[in-house]
């Protein structure tokens, strides 16, 4: 790839045509670090501008204590801090005076007496037309005085600050954690929030870049005596830590966990709804987390604090690390695998180093291979030339396909509980499907959906998760929202796709989530079996709906008729109170004689033994009678055997908080101590 070039060897090519005879040409070869690789494309890895980082930075800072603390199966507690830093408390930080302008005109926002004039005036005209508006009940737009301003404005800082209850780091390792691109401890086969050993990296480069100012990493592990604390940078040039401090401090409180600073660039104006977004979602996907999220400013008015509560105790199971199942390696992968083996011989080698490979199938490759392999022979021995066999065999032989056992779904309760405590629906559905497989790597779909409830918007409302990590960006492209939008058809099961608030939750975990990008933020459309397998999550759910919707319309229907035949009552009692009256005037003056039953009845309307209000409990007594029966004939129709159900969830009891919370979609009854 050629990047960039020399001065020298620009103006050559510049002068072209020179006749002077042409010096041998510099080598336009250079190197560059992945450090400066991703300094230089940092929107590859969702630093796209200030907000966007401050978000990414958020993100990366919380999947990391989340993965730190689930390694150790211990519930989560994560703090996080956005403080915002002023540009004098920034400038102290960093030891620099504050400044006056003195030549205004020098600045980008430097606004000519006439260009005032001119954006006053037309300030005014907008306010005008908004005022108008307003007094005719139209939906006024917030107006921006600044629009239109040239340059990058006046930055804001955030000191992004995340502590954990997790696993802490090795003193040793913790430089090169945070201070060497691509370096991590989560390449292995395994279901994690982290995969490329980039996103701390990521926050201290941005930081680099847009306040010159270090990381601050302190750590303990569990039993350890000390705290391990760490002031670093990033050689961006070398791909090395240049570390400022790094010393072990006392460990008094027997704390374990790990608590990062970083100071950078950022804008909370644009970006607060994301990042609250965000950690709303990930307390839906991680109710046994306990989460809080602080934004402090200067001014009081702005600070948030949210609580996340934990939900419940009950974790997932801790992912499993697992090994290559043979149809998701290459020549690359097969030759480090050999190159790191303790095991001997080859057919040692296939047994133990892939999934899904006994000891009779390696016997029946080896022998497949050709008459150079043997079972025997030592694998460090193997030829470039046997390798490539070796996998052309793995490419084409049958393999049975790898269990999904490795994995740790977050689980229908935990989907379904995330989904009332967001959402508060009439109605949810989850389903939870088996392990698929892509590429070699297996992958479970959950699926829940979700109609009426609070705060939701008419339509589909859609909520991605891969790897337990809430998906934010890049909606549309995402395969859960083109399956929902475009091949799920929402009417047969009963649900209108543009006039209900309909929910669509999906949540994709795999040893190997296929994202677009490091940036982690949407699995494309483009592959087939994931593609299915959440069409059919959704469907599943949508099928149980159906019935429940179903119920609630029939329902919904015998209402209506109870309530039409009783709004006739008080006519139709008139009316026969009324032919009664005359039918025993006749009875009476004996004009027309009537006998037995018929008799008893006028001469009681004659003795006013039945009124009006006689006869009007009586067909009230009917059309209850009617309902009753027409719902009997329903439940035997239906199958209906019990009295109505409704899932009811318990909260654990909270030790700041002393009761339990029971709660399901339409109430929450809470039990205080
Ligand atoms: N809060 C933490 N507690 C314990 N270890 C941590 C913590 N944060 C980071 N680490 C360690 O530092 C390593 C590097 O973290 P980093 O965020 O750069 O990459 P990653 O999480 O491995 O992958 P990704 O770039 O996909 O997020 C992690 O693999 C982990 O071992």
């Amino acid at each position: 790839m050629e990047i960039g070039g020399s001065s020298e060897s620009q103006n050559e090519t510049k002068k072209g045509k020179s006749k002077t005879p042409r010096k041998p040409k510099e080598s336009l070869l250079k190197q560059k670090s992945p450090a400066e690789f991703f300094a230089e494309n940092k929107n590859i890895a969702g630093f796209d501008n200030p907000g966007k980082s401050l978000y990414t930075t958020v993100r990366e800072l919380v999947e990391n204590s989340l993965d730190s603390a689930e390694a150790i199966s211990e519930l989560p507690v994560v703090e996080i801090t956005i403080e915002e830093i002023g540009k004098s408390k920034f400038n102290s930080m960093i030891g620099l005076v504050d400044r006056e302008r003195v030549d205004a005109q020098l600045y980008d926002d430097y606004e000519t007496a006439k260009a005032r004039e001119k954006r006053l005036a037309k300030e005014a005209r907008a306010q005008e037309v908004q005022a108008k508006n307003a007094s005719l009940g139209k939906k006024v737009k917030e107006q921006s005085t600044m629009k239109g301003m040239k340059g990058r404005g006046e930055a804001s800082f955030y000191r992004v600050t995340c502590k954990d209850n997790g696993k802490g780091m090795p003193h040793d390792d913790i430089p090169n954690m945070f201070g060497r691109v691509l370096s991590g401890t989560k390449y292995g086969l395994k279901q994690t929030r982290g995969k490329f050993g980039l996103g701390a990296k990521m926050a201290l480069i941005w930081s680099k870049m847009s306040t010159g100012l270090p990381i601050e990493i302190s750590s303990s592990m569990k039993a350890q005596s000390y705290i391990s604390f760490c002031r670093l940078d990033i050689d961006i040039h070398r791909n090395i830590p240049h570390i400022h401090l790094h010393e072990k401090r006392n460990n008094d409180d027997c704390w374990h966990g790990a608590e990062i600073q970083v100071v950078i660039e950022g804008n909370w104006t644009t970006y607060r709804s994301k990042i609250l977004h965000y950690m709303r979602q990930m307390a839906v996907i991680t109710p046994y987390a306990q989460f809080l999220f602080r934004f402090i400013s200067d001014a009081p008015d702005k600070n948030v604090t949210i609580k996340f509560a934990r939900r419940t105790d009950v974790m997932p199971p801790v992912p499993l690390e697992t090994k290559h199942h043979p149809s998701s390696v290459d020549l690359l992968l097969i030759k480090r695998l050999i190159a790191e083996t303790s095991k001997q011989n080859l057919l040692q080698f296939l047994q133990h180093e892939f999934v899904n490979i006994g000891k009779s199938l390696a016997e029946r490759l080896i022998g497949e291979m050709g008459p150079e392999f043997s079972p025997k022979m030592v694998v460090k021995s193997l030829t470039d030339q046997q390798i490539v066999r070796i996998n052309q065999l793995f490419r084409q032989a049958k393999f049975d396909d790898p269990t999904g056992d490795c994995l740790s779904p977050a689980g229908e309760y935990n989907l379904r509980l995330g989904i009332i405590k967001e959402l508060h629906p009439d109605m949810v559905a989850t389903y939870s499907g088996s392990a698929q497989v892509f590429e070699g790597h297996p992958f479970i779909v959950e699926a829940g959906v979700s109609v009426g409830g609070k705060d939701v918007k008419q339509g589909l409302n859609i909520f991605r998760f891969a790897n337990r990590i809430p998906l934010l960006f890049e909606q549309g492209a995402d395969v859960v929202t083109r399956t929902a939008l475009k091949r799920i058809n929402w009417g047969s099961y009963k649900i209108n796709q543009t006039q209900d608030k309909i929910g669509v939750f999906v949540s994709v975990v795999s040893t190997k989530i296929p994202f677009k990008g490091t940036g982690k933020e949407y699995i494309g459309d483009d592959i087939n079996e994931i593609a299915t397998a959440v069409k059919s999550a959704i469907q599943q759910c949508c099928i149980q709906l159906k019935s429940k919707i179903i119920k609630k319309m029939l329902a919904r229907e015998q209402q209506e008729r109870k309530r039409n035949l009783s709004r006739y009552i008080p006519d139709a009692t008139n009316a026969v109170y009324d032919v009664l009256k005359y039918m025993s005037q006749s009875h009476a003056s004996k004009k027309k004689r009537y006998s037995g039953e018929e008799a008893e009845i006028l001469s009681n309307i004659t003795a006013n033994l039945i009124t009006k209000e006689t006869i009007k409990e009586k067909l009230a007594e009917h059309v209850e009678k009617v309902d009753y029966e027409m719902a009997l004939e329903y439940a035997t129709q239906s199958g209906v055997t019990e009295e109505p159900r409704e899932d009811i969830f318990i909260q654990t009891l909270d030790p700041e908080n002393k009761f339990i919370e029971f709660q399901s979609p339409i109430f929450v009854f809470r039990l205080v101590c």
